[in-house]
């Protein structure tokens, strides 16, 4: 996708959006975007700044909605949310190769959720499922798809700390193998250092900070340039750093304990 000038043509391109609910005001003032095939960014913003209301119009999901700007998006989209919207009166593997018109489906199907350590669970129903392994089938439903644009809503907001860090492995092993361009909507600074290969943040409408990540200094809280990042990440978004405060678990403590 290299273009005459040898630069990448974008995955997504984002220009001069607009959105607004009502009359009272805009959420997204003159948005601008750009991703890169493969690039993973991870989106950040207060409570209110309209990370969703983007997510939602990169998705087409956001009918009802007025606003006008330019969006380019790749045709294999594929979206998670919070919940894993599995639907209920459908067992795991019909739920993952659900409207997926391809000959050998229920073998992709079974294939994504080995992949995303469900093995053996084709015929479960959602609700036998642990909140943790209804993620990874969301997950597994989303790549099936062998997308090329990831849009992931607080993927793993109602996670507990430990099953969280073990998702994190999970999709950038995933994006390794896959790599699909990935918009992460969160609220947590750590997780988009962890994750992303850059993190911008929305204030107002618009994108207010955006920043690439080292890869070299991100995997650890150990590491001065990961605190860094995260204290300016912080300011960025008016929260106070805490994280040396007395008994909060660190970032590695649970790491080793996800990985025991
Ligand atoms: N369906 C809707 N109708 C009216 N207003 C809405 C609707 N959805 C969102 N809004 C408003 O648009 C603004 C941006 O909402 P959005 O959900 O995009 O924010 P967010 O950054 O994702 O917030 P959060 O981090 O709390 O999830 C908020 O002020 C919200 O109240």
């Amino acid at each position: 996708m290299a273009s005459h000038t040898g630069e990448l043509t974008p995955a997504v391109r984002v220009k001069d959006l607009h959105r607004s609910f009502n009359k009272a005001g805009g959420v997204l003032n003159g948005l601008d975007l750009d991703i890169a095939p493969g690039e993973f960014v991870a989106l950040l913003g207060r409570s209110g700044s309209g990370k969703s209301t983007l997510l939602r119009a990169l998705a087409g999901l956001d009918r009802g909605v007025t606003g006008t700007g330019r969006i380019e998006v790749p045709e294999k989209v594929s979206v998670v949310f919070q919940d894993s919207r599995l639907l209920p009166w459908k067992r795991l593997l019909d739920n993952v190769t659900l409207g997926l018109r391809v000959a050998n489906a229920a073998e992709r199907g079974v294939q994504a959720l080995a992949e995303v350590g469900v093995a053996g669970r084709e015929k479960a129903w959602p609700h036998e499922l642990s909140g943790g392994e209804q993620q990874r089938a969301a997950l597994a439903r989303s790549l099936v798809r062998d997308p090329e644009l990831l849009l992931a809503d607080e993927p793993f907001g109602a996670l507990d700390a430990l099953t969280r860090i073990r998702m994190h492995t999970l999709l950038r092993k995933l994006c390794e193998v896959h790599q699909p361009a990935v918009l992460l909507v969160t609220h947590d600074v750590d997780e988009a250092i962890v994750l992303a290969d850059r993190v911008i943040v929305l204030d107002d409408g618009v994108v207010r900070h955006d920043a690439r990540i080292d890869i070299h200094g991100r995997r650890s809280q150990a590491d001065p340039a990961f605190a860094r990042l995260r204290a300016q990440l912080l300011t960025e978004l008016g929260v106070e750093d805490d994280h040396d405060a007395p008994g909060r678990p660190t970032r590695a403590h649970l790491d080793e304990r996800a990985a025991s």
